[in-house]
């Protein structure tokens, strides 16, 4: 009830609703791709790129019930030391991270963690080590349709810092830096790209990051984004890929690891807003 009301005042009071069937359309109203409405709102979300890791997800939160699975977007909600989160999966790429997050905030929510995977740029980061993302370079498409590349992809600094808190209590092998977020896997310049991003100092690349900075940004979201290492510098990209859908160890650890560091971090920023 209290998401519902957050984004229903960003309308009208209830009183003010001309009548009581439209105000029931609009909290029951479905999103056109995720699927979820008002009703199913919190305040918190946590994105993961993959469909699959809601389950691993649903693992950490009391109450988890599956709600919707429509092509790539597939959501569970539950209660992690009380607060009401709802886990949402993108897919792959900023298109479906932008609708994902624009279609998110309609249904009022406020905090979004993406929880992904990435291959290091950076020689000494190893398999499952995190990446706390503090800003990332926009070479993909869904963002540059948005606002000109000039404005900056990066994160909610409190809900970063609370990232950061949460994976050093825990005691977790993170790094923090920037991430390069593309659209293209298998190009014939790939290796050069990588290598000419690492001598940037760029940490890792992934897929969704800069798309959810730039489009949470400027619709008022507050984003932070963590990333498992699946994949070393300069190591064979389909086959530490394959490791990890497998269900190699190292990684699966890092994936935990992040779940847990977005969940905690959930826990401090909601301390910090009561
Ligand atoms: O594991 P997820 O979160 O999907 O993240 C990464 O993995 C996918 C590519 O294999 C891309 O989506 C990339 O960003
Ligand atoms: O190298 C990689 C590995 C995972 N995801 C990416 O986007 N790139």
């Amino acid at each position: 009830m209290e998401n519902e009301h957050k984004t229903l005042n960003e309308y009208k009071t209830l009183n003010e609703y001309k009548t009581l069937n439209e105000y029931k359309t609009l909290i029951e109203e479905r999103q056109a791709h995720i699927r979820l409405s008002v009703q199913d709102g919190a305040k918190y979300a946590i994105l993961p790129g993959d469909p699959g890791r809601i389950d691993h997800i649903k693992k950490f939160l009391t109450d988890a019930k599956e709600l919707q699975y429509n092509r790539e977007m597939r959501s569970a909600s539950g209660y992690y030391k009380g607060i009401k989160i709802l886990a949402v999966s993108t897919g792959m790429g900023g298109a479906s991270t932008g609708i994902t997050v624009e279609e998110l905030r309609n249904i009022g929510v406020e905090y979004m963690i993406r929880i992904g995977s990435c291959g290091a740029l950076d020689p000494s980061i190893r398999l499952g080590d995190l990446v706390l993302v503090n800003g990332a370079v926009r070479d993909d498409g869904a963002s540059k349709a948005y606002i000109e590349p000039v404005y900056p992809a990066i994160p909610d600094t409190r809900l970063l810092m609370a990232t950061i808190r949460s994976a050093e209590e825990k005691g977790f092998p993170f790094h923090i830096g920037k991430a390069r977020s593309h659209d293209s896997f298998y190009t014939d310049k790939e290796e050069a790209i990588d290598a000419y991003w690492s001598a940037k100092g760029i940490l890792g690349a992934d897929m969704e990051t800069a798309a959810l900075f730039t489009i949470g940004a400027l619709r008022g979201v507050k984003c932070a984004s963590i990333l498992n290492t699946v994949v070393e510098f300069e190591a064979d990209l389909k086959q530490n890929i394959n490791d990890y859908v497998d269900g190699e160890s190292i990684v699966k650890q890092g994936e935990e690891n992040e779940i847990i560091t977005a969940l905690e971090a959930f826990v401090i920023q909601n301390n910090t807003n009561n």
